[in-house]
């Protein structure tokens, strides 16, 4: 845990940056690599640590995966060739790995133990672990399975037909990656579409899988052959830029490889509906994962109500997005989205406590908050409980603040940005 001082003098923001790659396809690389027959090969995978945790999970189990910047080969004999681990898997931070590994190891053929970080030991798992009991899996944990530790014996699962009780990408792969080997069709509702990385990988790996009106039909026993993945940049890492662009003076950034996959780009959105000067150019849309490069320029922003659908594809963009609304004229209401406080950390009460200190008007509701703005932000020592997007929201503000923003752990940013800070450096003028 590193403390950082921030004294960036209100600088105007110029040039381009490329975008690190998705967190969330990384980690998908991976497992899918891993759980494959064959060679996987994965460009413009992101070294964060939450992926860093993936892949050493697999490594325990006896997948050979090399590293070599941010290219990743994984060569497998499939998931019937896993070893059992000695030793526990450690998932570090991250609630995705934990989350899809369930799903993976409960029709695995092998005993785990899985454990993670103070955070992770805080973190709901009764929401995967509910729908995978259903399946058949055996799984047991403090609390009846809530909280990490967990303890996994891989077992022949039965396939369900699941109505989820909240917008969660997690919980849907989980159920998915457990249907791929259990017996009949996995059927998974949502009433609220989240991210789809898994649906779009499944099929790249030469699985079948149907998706019709939020309704995911999977036939289990498929098996899945190893392939290139091509890994487009994070949007949840751009949107720190993207946020910076806007409300920073004089500034003019272009930022290249953003994944605009439609189920994450709720961002995009938001700032076109708050008036953002930004332009955007589509790449690939014939890919698994399409990308853009986005222009933003200083803009004269104003407020907006976020609320709904689009929260599920922008719910790792509330922290920045609230730091941006400070800086609109006018009222910003952000509803339905609870889910924040199961993140690594209540990030309803983190954003507001934090913002507060530098300032802000903001006030937290049960499922979101309220900010009325503009205001101008000061300097302050802010925590960022260890909350990787807490602390690049504090970074950001720290930009457009008079006088110093302390982080007291910078560190947590290379969860998912390890390039963060020298980002800033190449743009800072
Ligand atoms: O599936 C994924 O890769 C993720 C899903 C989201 O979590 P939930 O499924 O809990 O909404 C998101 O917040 C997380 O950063 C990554
Ligand atoms: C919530 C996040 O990740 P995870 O759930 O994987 O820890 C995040 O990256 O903001």
């Amino acid at each position: 845990m590193s403390e950082k001082e921030l004294q960036y003098s209100k600088p105007s923001l110029q040039g381009t940056i490329t975008i690190p790659g998705d967190k969330s396809v990384s980690h998908r690389s991976v497992m899918f690599g891993s759980i494959a027959t064959g060679r996987t090969t994965v460009s413009g995978f992101l070294l964060g640590e939450d992926c860093l945790s993936t892949i050493d999970c697999f490594r325990k189990l006896g997948v050979e995966i090399e590293v070599d910047g941010t290219n990743v080969t994984i060569n497998s004999a499939g998931i019937d060739a896993w070893q059992e681990p000695t030793e526990v898997l450690y998932t570090g931070n991250s609630g995705t790995t934990t989350r899809l590994m369930l799903g993976i190891l409960a029709g695995s053929s092998v005993h785990t133990v899985m454990t993670g970080d103070a955070s992770i030991g805080k973190r709901p798992m009764r929401r995967v672990i509910d729908p995978l009991r259903q399946m058949g899996a055996h799984i047991t944990g403090r609390a009846d399975g809530q909280y990490t530790p967990l303890a996994i014996q891989g077992t022949t699962l039965q396939a369900i037909d699941y109505q989820m009780p909240v917008a969660s990408a997690q919980v849907k792969s989980a159920i998915l990656l457990a249907g791929l080997r259990a017996e009949g069709t996995t059927i998974v509702r949502e009433t609220e579409v989240s991210r789809d990385h898994t649906e779009r990988m499944l099929r790249q790996f030469g699985a079948q899988v149907d998706v019709a009106d939020g309704v995911v039909s999977f036939k289990g026993g498929q098996t899945l052959t190893g392939t290139h993945v091509s890994v487009p940049g994070d949007i949840s890492s751009a949107a720190f830029f993207l946020a910076a662009g806007a409300i920073c003076r004089d500034s003019d950034i272009v930022l290249e490889n953003v994944g605009v996959n439609p189920t994450r780009d709720g961002m995009i959105e938001v700032l076109q509906n708050m008036n953002a000067a930004m332009t955007m150019e589509r790449e690939n849309d014939g890919g698994a994962e399409p990308t853009a490069t986005i222009r933003i320029q200083t803009s004269t922003l104003k407020g907006t109500t976020i609320e709904g659908a689009i929260i599920p594809r922008l719910i790792d963009e509330i922290p920045i997005i609230a730091l941006l609304a400070t800086q609109a004229n006018g009222k910003t209401i952000i509803k339905d989205a609870e889910e924040l406080k199961v993140k690594e950390t209540d990030r309803i009460t983190a954003v507001v406590d934090e913002l507060k200190k530098l300032g802000a008007n903001i006030e937290a509701t049960d499922d979101g908050m309220i900010i009325e703005g503009p205001t101008p932000l000061h300097g302050a020592n802010l925590k960022t409980y260890g909350d990787h997007r807490i602390g690049m929201m504090g970074a950001v503000a720290a930009l457009i603040t008079d006088g110093a923003v302390t982080l007291d752990d910078a560190d947590c940013i290379a969860v998912s940005y390890p390039e963060f800070f020298e980002h800033i450096e190449v743009v800072k003028k």
